[in-house]
C-alpha cells in the first residue's frame, strides 16, 4: 500500500487508523511492556529526547527487539531515532532500518533533501518495504517547507508534529487553544494533504489535565489531524474517542448515503438530508466515515 492511499478516500479500505500515537522511553523496559496491552492503534519507541545520554544504546537494542518480537499485536510499531548530525543518528537509523519495525519517526526533518538522504540510508541498510518514514515536523524552516517535504519520496507516510519543540524554536509560548502555533499547525496539515500521507498531532504535556486534554484532541480532529501523539496511557481512552467517528457521525453517514443514491436513481445530483444539502463530496466524506469506523472496528477486534 502506498503512502498516498493510506489518506486517499478513494483507497479508505487500506486506511490505517491513527488516533492515537504513544511515545514511549525505550529504555523503560516496565513501559516497553505495558504498551502490549495498551488499546493505542501506533507506538514510537523513543530513542531521542526521553532516553538519556548514557542509555541510548541500551534503548536502541530494547526498541530493535521489541521490533522484531512480534508481541505488540497489529498496533503500529515505530521507532524514533536520535536527529540527523547527532553522534547516534547513522547506528540509530541502521539498525532500526534492519530490525523492520512499521515506520522510522526522524525527529526535525527540514528539508525534501533530508528526506531523500533518509530513504537512501534505510534502503541501503536493508529495511523491508513495509517500513515507512515519519518525518517530525517541529522547527520553523520545516513548517515553511511543509509540502515540498512532504511530497520527496512515496516512502514518506506521516508527518508528526513536534508541537514542544515548535514552541521553543518560535520563541512562543504554550497556552490553551494553541494560538500562538495555529498558522504552523495548519501549514503542516496543508503540506500533508497536498501530498495526500497522513499527519498526526503534537502532545499534551499536562498528564493529569483530563479537560484540557480533551478539548486540545477536539480542537485537532477539527483541524484535520488524524489522531495525537501521547506521552501516558492515561491518555488513550480519550484520545481514540476524540478520533473515532461517533454512533451519531456514523448513522448520519448512512442517511446521507441512502439519501443521496435514492436521488440519484430518481436522476437527481443533489438532495436535503436533516435541512442540509448533499452532493457528491458530502457523499464522499461520508464515506471516509463508514471506512473509518470499519477500519477501526477491524483494528481494534
Ligand atoms: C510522563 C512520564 C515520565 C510519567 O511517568 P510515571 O510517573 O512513571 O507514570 P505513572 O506512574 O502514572 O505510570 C503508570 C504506569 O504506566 C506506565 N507508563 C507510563 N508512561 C508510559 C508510556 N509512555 N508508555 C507505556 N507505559 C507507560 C508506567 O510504567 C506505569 O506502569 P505500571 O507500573 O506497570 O503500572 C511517563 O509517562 C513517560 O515517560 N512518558 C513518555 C515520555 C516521552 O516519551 N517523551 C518523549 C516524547 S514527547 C516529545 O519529545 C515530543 C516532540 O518531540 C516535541 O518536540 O513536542
Ligand atoms: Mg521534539
Amino acid at each position: 500500500m502506498s503512502a498516498q492511499s493510506q489518506a486517499n478516500p478513494a483507497a479508505y479500505g487500506g486506511y490505517r487508523p491513527r488516533r492515537s500515537v504513544l511515545y514511549m522511553p525505550s529504555s523503560n523496559e516496565r513501559a516497553l511492556e505495558k504498551a502490549k496491552t495498551l488499546a493505542v492503534d501506533a507506538l514510537i519507541l523513543d530513542l531521542e529526547d526521553a532516553v538519556a545520554p548514557d542509555a541510548k544504546e541500551q534503548a536502541r537494542e530494547n526498541a530493535c527487539a521489541a521490533a522484531k518480537s512480534g508481541d505488540y499485536g497489529n498496533r503500529e510499531l515505530t521507532i524514533r531515532v536520535n536527529g540527523i548530525g547527532t553522534q547516534w543518528h547513522d547506528a540509530d537509523l541502521a539498525a532500526a532500518s534492519a530490525a523492520g519495525p512499521d515506520g522510522i519517526v526522524v525527529p526535525k526533518v527540514n528539508s525534501a533533501d533530508e528526506v531523500r538522504q533518509l530513504v537512501a540510508a534505510m534502503e541501503a541498510a536493508g529495511a523491508p518495504e513495509h517500513t515507512k518514514l515519519w518525518a517530525m515536523i517541529e522547527t520553523p524552516v520545516a513548517i515553511l517547507h511543509a509540502e515540498e517535504i512532504a511530497r520527496a519520496s512515496d516512502r514518506l507516510a506521516v508527518f508528526v508534529m513536534g508541537t514542544n519543540d515548535l514552541v521553543k524554536e518560535l520563541g512562543a509560548e504554550h497556552v490553551p487553544g494553541r494560538a500562538p502555533i495555529q498558522s504552523s499547525l495548519q501549514l503542516a496539515i496543508l503540506g500533508a494533504r497536498a501530498a495526500g500521507i497522513a499527519i498526526v498531532d503534537g502532545v499534551f504535556n499536562h498528564v493529569k489535565d483530563a479537560d484540557g486534554f480533551a478539548a486540545e484532541c477536539r480542537q485537532g480532529r477539527e483541524l484535520g489531524f488524524d489522531g495525537k501523539t501521547l506521552i501516558h496511557p492515561g491518555q488513550v481512552d480519550a484520545c481514540n474517542a476524540a478520533f473515532a467517528p461517533s454512533e451519531d457521525e456514523v448513522a448520519n453517514a448512512r442517511e446521507i448515503i441512502a439519501a443521496f443514491e435514492s436521488a440519484q436513481a430518481e436522476g437527481r445530483g443533489v438532495v436535503t438530508v436533516n435541512g442540509r444539502m448533499i452532493e457528491n463530496l458530502h457523499v464522499d466524506t461520508a464515506r471516509k466515515v463508514l471506512a473509518t469506523a470499519e477500519a477501526i472496528a477491524a483494528r481494534t477486534a
